[in-house]
């Protein structure tokens, strides 16, 4: 999987992907990030990516230019990619998003922006306008970051344990159980008793229960579709 990311702040996206499973995957040639400056792609001697909107109103808007440019010289070699604009106005990031990304694009260029957003007509040239959730940000690079680290984790081998990649919550519908690890004690406070008996069946019933019982609490827009074993142990809890 390849990713290309235009953006004025190479080093926030440089300095992300050198850690972690990102770092692993690289490294081992999973994934290629490729970062390209959208200054290195104005005409003129001040490397002007901005000016001020048409119509007035607060803030610059980014031109259209330097990102045509970039586009044009990424396309040049006439490979297939998806073309992803970050933006507040795109369509919500989910997990199901992540795993379409993954499965259906072998390259993807994540377009980020600036100030307070980008002219219009960059949109004529992507593919998919995508936002990771309802928070006003500074840009799109943090975004970037996000798409990029959750479409690796789906990667096959990314993780170095096929199982990690399923067991992620919210691909199961629910979120994750609690974790725990030594020391038993730390003052005063114990680790569930369940969880040092080696009784894998209870262990398993436990970490249900408690991931059915967060989901509750905190998601309860996720449990859809529940098992009927889930169900009855959701009754148990209400
Ligand atoms: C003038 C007045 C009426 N407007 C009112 C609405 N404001 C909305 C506005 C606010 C900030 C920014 C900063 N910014 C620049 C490029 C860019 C890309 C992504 C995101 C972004 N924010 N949140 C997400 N989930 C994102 C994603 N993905 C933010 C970005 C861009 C746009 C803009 C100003």
């Amino acid at each position: 999987m390849k990713f290309e990311v235009l953006t004025i702040f190479p080093e926030i996206i440089e300095c992300y992907i050198k850690h972690g499973v990102l770092g692993k995957a690289l490294n081992k040639g999973i994934v290629e990030v490729k970062v390209y400056n959208l200054r290195d792609f104005t005409s003129d001697k001040h490397k002007k990516v901005d000016d001020y909107p048409y119509g007035g109103g607060a803030g610059m808007v980014m031109q259209i230019e330097p990102f045509y440019n970039a586009i044009m010289h990424l396309k040049a070699d006439e490979k297939p990619r998806k073309l992803v604009l970050l933006s507040p106005q795109g369509r919500k990031f989910t997990q199901k998003l992540a795993q379409k990304f993954m499965e259906e694009s072998k390259a993807m260029v994540l377009i980020c922006g600036r100030y307070e957003g980008i002219d219009e007509r960059v949109k004529a040239f992507v593919d998919e306008e995508v936002s990771i959730g309802d928070y006003v940000l500074s840009g799109g690079e943090l975004a970037a970051l996000v798409i990029i680290d959750s479409v690796v984790r789906l990667i096959p081998g990314a993780l170095g344990d096929e199982l990690s990649a399923v067991e992620d919550s919210f691909m199961k519908g629910f979120l994750d159980y609690p974790h725990y690890t030594r020391p038993e004690d730390f003052k005063g406070m114990k680790v569930p008793e369940v969880l040092l008996s080696g009784d894998h069946k209870k262990i398993a019933l436990w970490r249900k229960r408690q991931a059915l019982k967060n989901t509750l609490k905190n998601r309860p827009d996720l449990l859809k579709n529940l098992s009927p074993e889930d169900m009855r142990i959701l009754k148990e809890l209400c």
